[in-house]
């Protein structure tokens, strides 16, 4: 995998698990970020190859409770992004992953305050040298791209300098968020100050931040000179944005997403968040939909909800019919 020109889904957290990587994959995505998992969990699971449903599982010991399920349709694409504070605990989760995903992203832009309590996210972005650390660890013990999402620092010439000893660690590519730590989602992304960071490296920068529509892909290459761009609420919202042919309905884009939940068997809990955001954006969770939605208690459910329940039966025929094999 290279970071050329490349259409890149963003990391989301109870968003970005297999049915919406794949579902962006099918409208156009070249990369597919997971969702931020804390290495302190990852540690904790064992790798299972999961027959009933396909897929590659990795799931907490002792438990059936999966932490990543991932699949060979998307093993040459996949970035698995770990929320981190510490380089060792970072190598291990890793060296559990590494052989089934493309890269391996750390996350550094994360605001909330699970992750700066915990000393991840947006806490590193002011510690260089645990930064280095981390990234030097991952890029001499693993034969894997490592990469790093951050944030704008607060002055361009801070985030340039942050980004220039980034570089320096031998990652494969940059991803940058044009906001501010403090920034909220509706301040508008500052495209320019990804043009500053694009113009000191030599690395591929991914630009992110503000992607709405099709022709922003092209405008936020133009405008920063970045290699590739991502984008995150734009594919949560309708993930056929990615299709050069124009976005379809999102009514459409949202049953494919119900059909891939099913067939993956996707948790519960994450689909319905998913359906829950596209609903709130483009209707209003009060109407029937939104509250059978929150109703839902399984995929059953929203199988028969979505008029699905033919799918549903085939799936588990299918599954049952294999297994007895
Ligand atoms: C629902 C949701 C979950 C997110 N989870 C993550 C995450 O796990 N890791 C991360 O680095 N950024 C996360 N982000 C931030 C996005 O990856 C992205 O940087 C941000 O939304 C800006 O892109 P946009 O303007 O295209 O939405 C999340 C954003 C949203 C909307």
């Amino acid at each position: 995998m290279d970071y050329e020109n490349k259409f890149v889904l963003a990391p989301m957290v109870r968003v970005g698990t297999l049915p919406f990587r794949l579902l962006a994959s099918q409208y156009g995505a070249d990369i597919t970020y997971g969702e931020e998992i804390i290495d302190h969990k990852m540690i904790k699971c064992e790798r299972r190859l999961n027959e009933h449903v396909g897929s590659t599982d990795f799931v907490e010991k002792g438990t059936n409770n999966v932490v990543f399920r991932t699949c060979s349709l998307e093993r040459k694409h996949v970035v698995f992004q770990m929320g981190t504070s510490n380089a060792a605990r970072a190598l291990s989760a890793a060296q559990l992953v590494c052989q089934d995903v493309a890269a391996i992203d750390i996350n550094m832009g994360c605001p909330k305050s699970f992750s700066i309590s915990g000393g991840m996210g947006a806490a590193l972005l002011n510690k260089p040298d645990l930064i280095h650390d981390i990234l030097t660890t991952l890029r001499r013990n693993l034969n894997i791209l490592i990469t790093c999402k951050i944030r704008l620092l607060n002055s361009p010439q801070d985030t340039v300098e942050l980004a220039r000893r980034i570089e320096s660690t031998g990652v494969s590519a940059l991803g940058v968020h044009g906001r501010r730590v403090a920034d909220r989602p509706r301040d508008p992304a500052k495209w320019s100050e990804i043009a500053d960071v694009v113009a000191a490296l030599t690395i591929p920068v991914i630009a992110n931040g503000d992607i709405f529509e099709y022709d922003d892909f092209q405008r936020i290459k133009v405008h920063t000179g970045a290699s590739s761009m991502m984008v995150a609420r734009g594919a949560l919202w309708n993930a056929s944005i990615f299709s050069p042919e124009g976005k379809l309905p999102w009514e459409d884009v949202k049953r494919e997403y119900v059909r891939k939940s099913i067939l993956w068997d996707n948790d519960i809990k994450s689909t319905k968040y998913t359906l829950k955001e596209m609903i709130m954006h483009h209707s209003c969770l009060e109407l029937p939909e939104g509250k059978a939605v929150i109703k839902s208690e399984s995929l059953a459910d929203l199988a028969k909800l979505y008029g699905e329940e033919k799918y549903y039966q085939f799936v588990q025929e299918n599954r049952s019919f294999n297994e007895s094999r």
